[in-house]
């Protein structure tokens, strides 16, 4: 059984080898030849696949080890009869946590205090509900849209929703921060969500983050906007046509950060995990007897949370003490210590200013992604709390905190 894995999946080769012989390779671009006799492939957002891609080989089991599925054709490959999955939720933390940073960035430059704000999120899935969560436990005001939830709602025969819709969002919200699927056409459209026309209508100074997909705002007409001199401050993790993206932009945005929002070493350790429990399991059902040919009776060790624990590392910092209650300036602190979209931010635009041609614009944003230094997310940090309340706040803000 040979299993085509994507050689930026950590821990891929391990994981999978008691499945059959892995192959790594490049995600993009990606040689199709490699799926020569595969069965299995399992990819990461930046390989397209579609029936076209699968149609001389056998794979019959597609896993991308991301949250995002607009790479993937599905339809046709369902049609094809593969079975395709993803690992939903693997980095829904690692999101939550480059909007955090995005946040204390912009409370600090702007003098404001968060507390003060309404943020609005769009889409309100895995990412969307942590964040909605965390804001909340510290006293901030969120405003929730997410028609496809709302509907849900609504047919179970909920009488009210929390949900608003996306033109109360740009009315209301100082700051909007987007966590939807690209979803193109129908209903649910989100491709240029936020377009021309939205984007006019937007009175007041706000700030816009986005860390789901470049295409959900239209680039060109942000770009004009800002260029007009809106009074908008921008963080974008994601751009349309990545890695062929717009670097004018760069010179009217706050924060651009190479598509790494999702990339803590827990998300993306998770991506892989998930995959392979969820590919054990296909096996289990369509083929039982090859797992025991591989000598496989006992599924448990491979379900994605105990793979993960046993395989994260120690931090690089595996405890603090907090001296004083915590309060959103600690907790900006705490959160610093861990991870500063700053950083990312000031290297991403010293690549950018060297690149010369379309060409060198794309290769570097891929190198800074191949090459990134996966971050720590909350959860490696033991604080020390020095009272009761700070220490049940950190806990339900996903800290590792000891009692005292
Ligand atoms: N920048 C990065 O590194 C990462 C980006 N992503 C992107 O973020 C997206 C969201 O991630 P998750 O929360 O894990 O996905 P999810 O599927 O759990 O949640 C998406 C939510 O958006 C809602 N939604 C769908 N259409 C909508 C619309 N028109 N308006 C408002 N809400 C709508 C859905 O009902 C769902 O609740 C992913 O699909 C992916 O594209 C995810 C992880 C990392
Ligand atoms: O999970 C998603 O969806 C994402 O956007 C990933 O974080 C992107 O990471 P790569 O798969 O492109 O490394």
């Amino acid at each position: 059984m040979k299993i085509i894995v994507d050689d930026l999946m950590p821990k891929a080769t391990t994981f999978f080898a008691k499945l059959g012989d892995v192959v790594s390779v490049p995600g993009r671009p990606f040689a199709k030849e490699c799926l020569n006799e595969a069965q299995a492939l399992m990819v990461r957002s930046v390989t397209p696949v579609n029936a076209d891609l699968l149609s001389d080989s056998q794979v019959k089991f597609v896993g991308t080890a991301t949250a995002g599925m607009d790479h993937i054709d599905i339809d046709s490959l369902k049609n094809n009869n593969v079975h395709v999955t993803s690992a939903a939720g693997c980095n829904a933390i690692a999101v939550v946590e480059y909007v955090f940073s995005c946040l204390f960035y912009f409370a600090q430059k702007n003098q404001f205090n968060l507390q003060d704000k309404t943020i609005g999120i769009v889409g309100v899935g895995h990412v969307g509900s942590v964040l909605a969560k965390r804001l909340q436990i510290l006293g901030i005001s969120v405003l929730l849209c997410d028609p496809p939830r709302k509907r849900q709602e609504i047919d179970a025969g909920k009488q009210r929703t929390e949900f608003v819709d996306f033109d109360t969002i740009l009315d209301k919200a100082d700051i909007i921060t987007f966590h939807t699927p690209l979803i193109k056409g129908g209903v649910d459209n989100t491709y240029h969500l936020l377009d021309k026309e939205k984007l006019s209508k937007l009175y007041r100074p706000k700030i816009i983050i986005n860390a789901s997909r470049g295409e959900v705002i239209d680039n060109s007409a942000l770009l004009v906007e800002l260029k007009m001199g809106r009074a908008l401050s921008v963080a974008l993790d994601v751009f349309e046509n990545e890695p062929h993206i717009n670097v004018e932009l760069l010179a009217y945005i706050d924060i651009a950060t190479p598509h790494i929002a999702g990339h803590s070493l827990e998300g993306k350790l998770r991506g892989t995990t998930i995959l392979v429990e969820k590919y054990v399991k296909f096996l289990n059902q369509i083929q039982p007897e090859y797992l025991e040919k591989q000598g496989i009776t006992v599924l448990d060790e491979f379900e994605s949370e105990k793979l993960l624990v046993q395989y994260l590392p120690e931090a690089l910092i595996t405890e603090v003490t907090l001296a004083e209650c915590l309060d959103l300036f600690s907790l900006s602190k705490l959160a610093r210590l861990l991870y500063d979209v700053v950083e990312d931010a000031h290297q991403f635009r010293y690549q950018m200013a060297s690149a010369r041609t379309a060409t060198e614009i794309a290769t570097k944003f891929d190198a800074l992604r191949k090459n990134y230094s996966m971050r720590r997310e909350w959860s490696s940090l033991n604080v020390i709390a020095p009272d009761k309340s700070s220490h049940e706040q950190l806990v339900k803000l996903g800290f590792k905190t000891p009692m005292k």
